[in-house]
């Protein structure tokens, strides 16, 4: 990926089913859960750099014991910054205790992050600051233990106004207006309910004010509380929540946006966002993970009942798409096959960009992301020649030499690796002046291998802003003087906001909307980008179930080509000596490709909720009026 784009998080839950001290007697140590933590997170480092938490809830503690345990880091390296703090509290305790050593119960009284339910997260923020205050997981504290609150969640809600303007309206005084603050206090206040009306009718059937307790614990419906809660919920999302007393949940939208997986057997019950992670640590084959539904929580309660409940009606299956070209692991066993294919899918294109001159040009890639489909793409270059071999033989009607069958068949794909990360300088780069300059260093590239008469093909996965291939890519290639730039990206067009969890808030930043609007300018049509203002401002205050995208006229009149063309011209400086062009995945291939994500809007402005389109109208309106904030 040459573009940066923020984007995603990524939750891991852990509920060990059995004592701790099975695991110290199976596994060596009763730290077993948090050492799995640590290798679910860092699994997921993927998915969040701006920080990461933990936290960790002890079963059956008696009163005046401590039994939640939280840490959260901004640190440069967020996951290795709490294992450490993690790491160093636990040793201390050991060195001052040697006692506790081979003494599981010492060890849970005295010893805090060890437990029996886990939850981890990592963030990439889509909403507030970057501060340790927004890293997850929230804590909502309490001195009755089922209303202590934990969550954290890969989401993004395009309705977080009303739903805290709703918190106010029953009264809540919420002390930030973080997005994560919102959904939980929804929880929270649900759960509050839920506890005191359990409360009041065990007081009616006769038990007494202590004897209360565990019963709550045991009679409250998780399922009902979270249908209340998430009734008005527009977004993206998989939330993870863990109560005080032991039971938790992982919650996931109704159009399946955002991913979760989970896996269980006798000794734990794991969710994660993401399926290969889960069969890494855990050790387990693929077709033991499980996809959570679209709409459904996978509930634990205390005592290790572990179900799957229905809690939305799912709306039509619309899971990511991108979660498949770039954001998540291409180690997973279907995303790789995926990633393949939209490499293979694209080089009919690519071949007519060559005029099929596979001699003369040179196939590469972006690093890293763009490898799985690039090894798609080869496949076919060696299809293609294999054809073309196979003919050239066939015309020769056996009369041709033994030599020149073997030159016939010496041809190959010639792929090179072009483009090198300097990983490094990706941390300098910060938003002020000197920054070009840096961004066009954060690539190398290898010398000697291009001729002049050659080809240039290069894939990426997806070109969102363009600045990175404009300011850098483009310019380096173009130092090795190539006869033609062929950038193929295994994405289709990206033209309009996410809102559902990916950092692309606004439409002037789109290298494809640029495109667009210099298409209108050049034919004479830039008056509709007015009318268009005009139908978005009309639809300000309306409910989202009656908003339309107006943004779609922007593209109605071009054809797919004319503005892949349009962002070639974009992308090439009037230095840039070789020929430069852009090649786009249809979205007829990506959904070939990724047939179980259908999830498209970003290239389609087909939102899978009302709010999205209230989300692209007011993108739009901050675009025409240069308002540089979100839209959500
Ligand atoms: N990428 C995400 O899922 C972000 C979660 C949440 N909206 C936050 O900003 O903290």
């Amino acid at each position: 990926m040459s573009d940066a784009i923020k984007h995603e998080c990524g939750i891991a839950l852990i509920r060990l089913l059995k004592p701790l001290e099975y695991y110290k007697e199976k596994y060596g140590s009763a730290f077993y859960g948090v050492n799995k933590m640590y290798l679910m997170m860092e699994k997921q480092h993927n998915r969040g750099q701006d920080g990461a938490g933990f936290a960790s809830i002890k079963l059956d503690t008696k009163p005046g014991e401590r039994y939640i345990s939280r840490v959260r880091s901004i640190a440069q390296q967020p996951i290795q910054d709490i294992f450490s703090q993690i790491n160093e509290r636990v040793n201390k305790e050991f060195s001052l205790h040697p006692e506790y050593q081979n003494n599981v119960a010492l060890q849970k009284k005295h010893i805090p992050y060890i437990g029996e339910l886990l939850l981890g997260h990592v963030r990439y923020g889509t909403f507030g600051k970057n501060s340790v205050e927004s890293v997850h997981p929230f804590l909502r504290q309490n001195n009755w233990m089922h209303r202590n609150l934990i969550v954290a969640g890969n989401f993004n809600m395009t309705n977080v106004t009303e739903l805290f303007n709703n918190l106010v309206e029953i009264g809540q005084h919420p002390k930030e207006k973080a997005d994560t603050i919102t959904v939980m206090e929804k929880i929270g206040h649900f759960l509050d309910d839920a506890v005191s009306k359990i409360y009041k009718d065990l007081k009616k059937e006769g038990y007494s004010k202590i004897e209360c307790s565990p019963l709550i614990a045991e009679r409250l419906k998780i399922s009902k509380i979270l249908k209340r809660a998430a009734k008005n919920w527009d977004g993206g999302y998989a939330m993870a929540g863990l109560l005080g007393h032991g039971d938790s949940f992982v919650l996931r939208d109704p159009a399946g946006i955002r991913p979760a997986y989970y896996y269980k057997d006798d000794e734990v019950v794991v969710v994660a966002s993401e399926r290969p992670v889960i069969q890494t640590v855990f050790n387990v084959p693929f077709e033991e993970v499980v996809e959570l539904a679209p709409g459904n929580a996978i509930i634990i309660k205390k005592s290790g009942f572990t179900e799957i409940k229905q809690i939305l009606e799912p709306l039509e299956r619309k899971a990511c798409s991108f979660e498949r070209i770039y954001f998540s692991r291409g180690s997973d066993a279907e995303i790789y096959q995926e990633r393949k294919e939209l490499g293979r899918l694209l080089m009919p294109k690519v071949l007519e960009a060559i005029d099929n001159d596979t001699k003369n040009t040179v196939f590469s890639y972006i690093p890293n992301t763009a490898e799985t489909s690039f090894f798609g793409m080869i496949d076919t270059v060696e299809e293609h020649l294999n054809h073309k071999k196979t003919e050239v033989i066939l015309r020769g009607k056996r009369s041709l030499s033994a030599e020149k069958v073997e030159e016939i068949l010496s041809e190959r794909p010639r792929i090179e690796k072009i483009a090198i990360k300097d990983v490094k300088l990706r941390t300098f780069i910060t938003e002020d002046s000197s920054r070009d300059d840096l961004v066009a260093h954060v690539y190398d590239i290898t010398y000697g291998v291009i001729k002049p008469s050659d080809n240039l093909v290069i894939i990426d996965d997806s070109i969102v802003r363009g600045t990175t291939l404009k300011k850098s890519i483009i310019k380096m290639m173009d130092r090795l003087n190539p006869k033609k730039i062929i950038v193929v990206s295994s994405a289709p067009q990206i033209r309009y906001p996410d809102c559902y969890g990916i950092d692309m808030a606004n439409l002037e930043s789109l290298i494809a909307f640029r495109a667009a609007l210099e298409l209108l300018r050049d034919s004479g049509k830039y008056n509709l980008v007015d009318e268009v203002y005009q139908k978005c401002i009309t639809q300000v205050g309306m409910k989202d179930k009656n908003v339309q995208n107006y943004v779609k006229e922007i593209y109605d009149s071009f054809s797919d080509d004319e503005i892949s063309d349009k962002i070639s011209e974009l992308l090439s400086d009037e230095d840039v000596k070789a020929e430069v062009k852009i090649i786009f995945q249809p979205v007829k291939n990506l959904h070939k490709a990724c047939p179980n994500n259908l999830g498209d809007w970003y290239f389609t402005g087909d939102y899978p909720t009302p709010g999205g389109n209230r989300v692209v109208n007011k993108a739009f309106i901050n675009f025409y009026e240069g308002n540089k904030e979100r839209a959500y």
